[in-house]
This record gives C-alpha cells, structure tokens and sequence, in this order.
C-alpha cells in the first residue's frame, strides 16, 4: 500500500506538520528568550556593586540557570525537529472511555494547552506498552511500581526524514515487523546506532529492568547487548533524574577503540556526561601512573600463537594458571586474610599516655580502627585515631599540667611548713622551682608532640610494597592461602610477578588487587562517586574485577553483559556466570536475563558461525537464533598460494565498495597476519585499508584489517577472514575467535585461506549446512 492510500495519511500528514510548527515556534521562544536572559544578566552584572547589594548576584544567577535550561531544551527542539517521532500508540485506561493518541520520540514535548504530551519520551513508562504490547489488554508499571492496565488499539510507525513523512506502518498481532527488517537491512558506518524505534520486548526488558538488583545478561553474538546498555543508560538517567547525575553512571567497555566505536549513541539519547572508559584507564587514573600497563592482549597472541609451547612446554600453562589466580576468588580471600593482618598488627602495642597519664588504651584504639571505623580505609581509620587522641588530649592537658605543677607546688608548701626561713631553705625551694618549670616546659612540650609522636607509630607503606609483599614472597603467599596453595605454583607466581613488577610493570590481572589494596588501606584521593556501573563484553572479566569494583563503589546497582561463547579471554576470566551472580553478588537479589535472538547477521552467516561455536564440546552453550533476514550464503574458498588470495580480496572490496557497502574489515586471526596481508593488499593503491593493531582510539576508514581477537563488539556490512600462515585448529580459543570474526558481518561474509594443514576452514567448506 502506497502512503497516499493510508486511510490516515491526511490526518497524519496534518499531525506532522502541526509538531513541526510546534517545535519551530518553541525555537524561535527560545531565542528570543535567550537574548532576554543574557540581556538581564549583562544588566545584573553592570549594576554590580561589591559592597552591598545580593541582589544582582541572585538576578545573575537565576537567569544563567534558565540560561542552561533552555540551551539545554534548544540542543532537544534541534535534535526533533527533522524527525520527531517515530510511533504511536493508541490507548484507553482502564475505566475510561475515551481513547488518547501518543506519539512516541526520542524527547517528550509539552504543549501548555494539551493534556497529553505532544510527544511521549520513549523512555516514558507508557511508551512501555509500544516495545512490549500486542494489541487488546496490555499492562505497564507507572514510575511508582504500580501495573495499571488499558486497551491498546493501536500500534503504528513512522518514516519520517527532514521532516517528510515518508511511511506509515500499522503493526497487528500476526505483522513482522517490517521496521524491524528494513532497520537491520541498511548499510552502516563505523558507529553503533541507537534503536529506539524498533527495541524488541525482550530487550525492553532489560533496558527497564529493576535498578536495584544487579543485572546479568547473557547474550548471543549480536543480540543487540552494546546497544541496550546504552540505552539502559538513557532510560536510568530520564527515570532516575532526580537520585542520580549522568555523571554518576559508568559505562566499561573493552578498549577505547571500541569507545569510540560506541560514542554517538549516549549523546544521540540525550544523555551526555556518562562515564566511558576502559578497566584499565579508570584503574590507573585511581592508582596513579607510577606502573605502565602490560601490553594487556599480548599475553592472549602469545598463547593464540602458541609461543609457548616453543619456549617451555610448562610455563605456558602456569602462565595461564596464574592469571586465573590473579583474577580468582581464592586470590581475594588471600588478599582479605593479609590486610586483615596489617590491620592487627600494624596498630601499636602501647597506650596512648601523657606524663604517665593514660589518655587512651589500646583496646580503645584497636576498636576504633576495628570495630567503629572498619568500613573506611585504614589509613582513614587512622585519621580517626588521630582525631580522638587529640580529642582526649585536649580534654586532659590542662589537668595534667595543673597536677604535674602542683605536685611541685606541694612539695615548696612541704618545704615551707615544715622547715624555718633560711638562706638554705631558699635555694632548696628555687631549686625546685627551676625544676618544676623545666618539667611543666616538658609537659608543654610533649602535649605538642604527643599525637604527632603516637601516629608515627602506625606504619604506612607504599600500594605496590604492600601488593609485592603478597604476590612476590613466597612465604606470604603461602601462609595466607593457608597452605593450600601448590609450592611450585606459589614459587612459579612469585618469580613471574616479580619479573613483571621489578620493571615497574603491572599486567591487566594486577589491576583489581592493586585497586583493592588501595581501596581498604589508603582510600582515594578524590571521593568516587560512582553510583551506577555497565559492563560490556563482561565475559572477559575476572571475578576479582567485578568484586574491586563492586566494593569501591560500594552499591549493588550493576549491569553487566557479556557472551561466553565470545570469552576469548577465558584463560583469566570467568567461565560461568554463576560466580557473578551468586559469588558476587547475593543469589537472591541478584537476576539473569538470557538474549537468544541475534539481530547483525543474516541467517546464512549466522548457520554458519553457529557450526563453528557447536565444535566446542559444552553443554551450556547458547547458539543464536537469527532474526528472519536471509542473505547470500558466506563462501568459502581455498586457495594455493598467498598471492591468489590476495588478488581475490583486493578485487572482492573493490565490487564490496562499488556495491555500496559502507564498512568492510579483513579479519586474521593473529596480529602478525595481518600486518603482513595488510602489507600486500596495501600495494594497491586504489585501496585505503587501515590496520588497526589496538592502540588507536579511533578510525574512520571504511576498509580496516583487523586481528581476531581485537574485532570483537566491533560490526562491519562485509567481512572478508584470511587465513594462510596461523590457522586455526580446533582448540576452544581457536573456535571462539573464528566464531567472533564471523559473526562482526552483518551481510556478507567470505572465507579465503590457504590449502594445506587448514582442517577446520576445510571440514567447515565441507559442512552440510552449504546448500
Ligand atoms: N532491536 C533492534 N533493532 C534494530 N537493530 C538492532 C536491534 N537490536 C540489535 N540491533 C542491531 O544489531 C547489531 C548488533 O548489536 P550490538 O553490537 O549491540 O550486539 P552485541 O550483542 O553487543 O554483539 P556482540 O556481542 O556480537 O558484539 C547492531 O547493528 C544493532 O544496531
């Protein structure tokens, strides 16, 4: 049905245009009030006098905060104005007759004379009822938590571009949705987008799931995950905008390649000022650049390469091992037992006294940093300590001065009763007088330094003393894992972190203890003020990642997301998610929420990687269900010699390119593969090809070549997996970064490599599920 033969076209049509006007009047308001602001401020400042008068401070102040505010509401008119809305609903509550419409954008827009918003936020807890009712009786919570209920009649979308209405689509009960299709057909740029016209019920879920419990979602390559933490974000900021800040929300992704990958949608949801950042830039902004970092993926290419087996067939797995100690639940009891002991045993042995006065006992001081204090760092415990000590000796000093003088006084009053007047008797009394001043100077004296004299007592250190005093010595290590910790093992961990450390290098792994060691001793030098924190691709992180940061943030308001089908750092990471959830955090608070349908790739592409993650023999694994788009059948092909795949990449994107599509990536498993395919292919100069080796923070090719492991939460319209020298076997690792380059192609995908000992690309060629 053409958009002219919609039985609604004029209606919408008129709609439409009344908004736009609407919103063009409100551009222009805007701008008149804002040279009225800025002239009322000029005014206020010119009449400013600096000895009297509050009252232009307060004018100047008003109007720069109606100033922002409307700044704020203009950069929302800009942002609407080409394209308002994207969807009504149609809705009667219950116990009421009549039905109201609600158009449904990205902001809301209140008309003074409307009862109902000219546009609803489709953050709004009614537009709810768009992502997740089918039409008839539906249900939706209010901002309070309570489920009312009503009639949905109808559900209808809009292509609106440049403010032309260009379709309009009814959606009934049995209607795919077309949106849905038409959204996931386009071809994209090197940018995530935002979704909110076509947010699929189970993703809605998620997005306006509880925030009060912490949230684990487990979801399939291309499940959309990246995509809902963002606009999870969104919806927390515009339902929670009276607790929190949009500074207060963190969101961590891999690396800042990948930030920058995500960048745009936040600000294009109308949430600015989030948090972006990786683990290891936010850990080393917390415990300073003293220690560089690692190279954190070569660990990972070295154990992909399989270097190790060359170099020493043992060391490759306690390497493994050691990493997954680092990371693992026994490390953080290890850590607990050990600064658990520098709390006892750094507290000093004696009373705190003046003058043989006790002014405060030990036991005082031990349950202050023990028992009253224990939730701060011990190093603010003992400021604590400080401040009571001084406390008492305020309390106290006069009196013992007074005492420590008057028991000279008496002796003199002793001296002078009972002894008759004479020259001997005189000096006798002068000469305790001199020695009853020098005494009370002492006295004096001491009460100045006796605080300052008591805390040197407590013995400070410095973070990586005390972080080399557990990983690097052996006898520590084994005595606070009581034991149990294998002698070659612990001895292994402790020659290798110290080979690491003594270079002032840390690795990833060393991150959460040192932000832990930090968090319960010194504290932090700037207050942290984190309330709500998103993970992404958290399959990645160690159990002691999440319990670093879930202390020094100290709150359960998590969302952590990941795919451990895509685990490809499983060597130090978890392996279920059961750690998190019951390990973690509590078992009964803590929800899980599972997404199965994958949304990037077509359903050919998907069968495919689907029969490459199935290789690994795992009962848990979840496969992903493509949403119905079909597309060509990826090709495989086999090729004799380096240069013939060469040529056939270089010639397959330039017929990409011709085709329109506007983001392509030659995916290699290693590094080193790619940077000697990128040296080939570069030779044609027809060719703008960017190799990206993990540092950079951003690109804006459309052509990248890119190792395996790195493409990961990145997506492309085409990619082409080359694969000659490093081939893939059928080790997990191996299958899980095959599956993750796979799955990085939304619409096509071709697979060239090398004949010879390639037998997982050839049992793959072979594989029934090519036609
Ligand atoms: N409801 C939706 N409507 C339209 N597009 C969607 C929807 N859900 C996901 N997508 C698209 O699917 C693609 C994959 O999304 P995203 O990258 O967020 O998934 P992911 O689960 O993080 O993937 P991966 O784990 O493989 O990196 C994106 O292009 C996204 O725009």
């Amino acid at each position: 049905m053409s958009l002219l033969d919609h039985i609604d076209y004029k209606t919408e049509e008129k709609r439409l245009k009344e908004t736009v006007n609407y919103i063009e009047k409100s551009i222009e308001s805007y701008k008149k009030n804002k040279t009225m602001h800025q002239k009322e401020i000029k005014d206020a400042y010119s009449s400013l006098d600096p000895t009297e008068s509050s009252q232009s401070y307060v004018s100047i102040m008003l109007h720069t905060r109606l100033l922002d505010e409307l700044e704020n509401n203009y950069a929302r008119l800009l942002k609407a104005i080409d394209n308002p809305y994207f969807a009504r609903i149609d809705f009667r509550e219950e116990d009421k007759s009549n039905i109201e419409k609600f158009y449904i954008g990205k902001m809301s827009l209140q008309r003074e004379d409307w009862d109902v918003p000219m546009i609803l936020d489709w953050r709004s807890p009614l537009a709810s009822v768009y992502y997740d009712g089918r039409l008839g009786n539906v249900v939706y919570q209010n901002s309070l938590g309570e489920s009312l209920s009503g009639e949905l009649s109808l559900k209808r979308q809009y292509t609106i571009e440049n403010k032309q209405l260009l379709d309009i689509m009814d959606v009934d009960i049995t209607a795919t949705d077309t949106f849905l299709q038409a959204s996931l057909g386009e071809n994209k740029d090197n940018r995530l987008k935002d979704i909110v016209s076509t947010i699929q019920s189970e993703q809605n879920a998620i997005i306006r799931a509880d925030i009060k419990r912490p949230l684990i979602v487990q979801g399939v390559a291309g499940s959309g995950k990246t995509t809902i933490a963002l606009h999870r974000i969104a919806y927390l900021i515009y339902t929670y905008e009276k607790s929190f800040y949009p500074e207060q929300f963190m969101i961590i992704a891999p690396n800042r390649l990948f930030l920058n990958y995500i960048s745009g949608v936040l600000p294009e949801l109308g949430a600015n000022n989030v948090i972006q950042t990786t683990y290891a830039d936010y850990a080393f902004k917390l415990i300073g650049d003293k220690y560089n970092l690692t190279d954190s993926e070569e660990k990972l290419v070295h154990i992909i390469n399989d270097d190790y087996t060359q170099l020493n067939s043992n060391k490759k797995s306690l390497v493994i091992k050691s990493s997954a100690f680092k990371g693992s639940l026994t490390f953080i009891n290890i850590l607990l037992r050990y600064i658990k002991n520098i709390e006892i045993n750094y507290i000093p042995k004696e009373d705190f006294e003046l003058e043989g006065h006790l002014l405060m006992s030990v036991k005082e001081i031990k349950n202050i940093i023990l028992r009253d204090y224990n939730h701060l760092p011990l190093y603010k415990r003992f400021e604590q300590v400080e401040k009571h000590l001084k406390f008492r000796l305020d309390k106290e000093k006069d009196r013992i001065y007074e005492q420590t003088k008057l028991s000279y006084d008496k002796k003199i009053e002793i001296i002078r009763r009972n002894e008759p007047e004479s020259e001997e008797r005189r000096l006798t009394i002068v000469d305790i007088l001199n020695i009853r001043d020098a005494a009370l100077q002492k006295v004096k004296k001491n009460i100045k330094i006796a605080v300052k004299t008591y805390m040197s007592k407590f013995i400070k250190r410095d973070l990586f003393d005390y972080y080399k005093d557990i990983i690097t010595n052996e006898e520590n290590l084994n005595y606070f894992s009581l034991g149990k910790l294998d002698d070659k093992f612990a001895s292994f961990i402790c020659q290798y972190s110290n080979d690491i450390l003594k270079g002032k290098m840390v690795e990833l792994e060393d991150l959460a203890p040192l932000l832990f060691i930090k968090h319960r001793i010194m504290g932090f030098e700037d207050e942290i003020n984190i309330k709500y924190v998103v993970i992404d691709e958290a399959q990645d992180f160690s159990p002691f990642q999440f319990y670093a940061l879930k202390k020094m943030f100290n709150t359960d308001f998590f969302t952590i997301l990941g795919d451990l089908s895509q685990g490809i750092h499983s060597y130090r990471s978890i392996k279920n998610w059961n750690i998190v959830l019951n390990k973690i955090f509590d078992t009964d608070n803590s929800q899980y929420l599972k997404l199965e349908q994958s949304y990037r790739t077509t359903i050919e592409i998907m069968d495919l990687a689907n029969e490459v993650i199935k290789l690994i023999p795992k009962e848990d694994l979840i496969i992903a269900k493509p949403v119905v788009r079909h597309g060509e059948i990826p090709s495989i092909a086999k090729f004799k010699f380096k240069k013939d795949i060469i040529n056939e990449a270089q010639k397959k994107i330039i017929d990409l390119i011709s085709e329109g599509y506007k983001s392509i990536a030659v995916i290699c498993k290693t590094p080193k593969e790619c940077k000697s395919v990128h040296n080939e292919l570069k030779k044609n100069k027809q060719l703008n090809i960017k190799l990206l080796e993990g540092k950079e923070e951003q690109y804006d090719n459309t052509i990248v070549i890119v190792p395996s492991y790195l493409s990961k939460g990145l997506e492309f319209d085409a990619v082409i997996i080359i694969n000659i020298n490093d081939i893939y076997s059928e080790d997990e690792l191996d299958l899980k970064l095959l599956y993750v380059s796979m799955t990085r192609a939304q619409h096509k995908l071709f697979v060239y490599y090398k004949e010879g000992k390639n037998n997982l690309l050839e049992r793959i060629s072979l594989g029934s599920f090519q036609n």
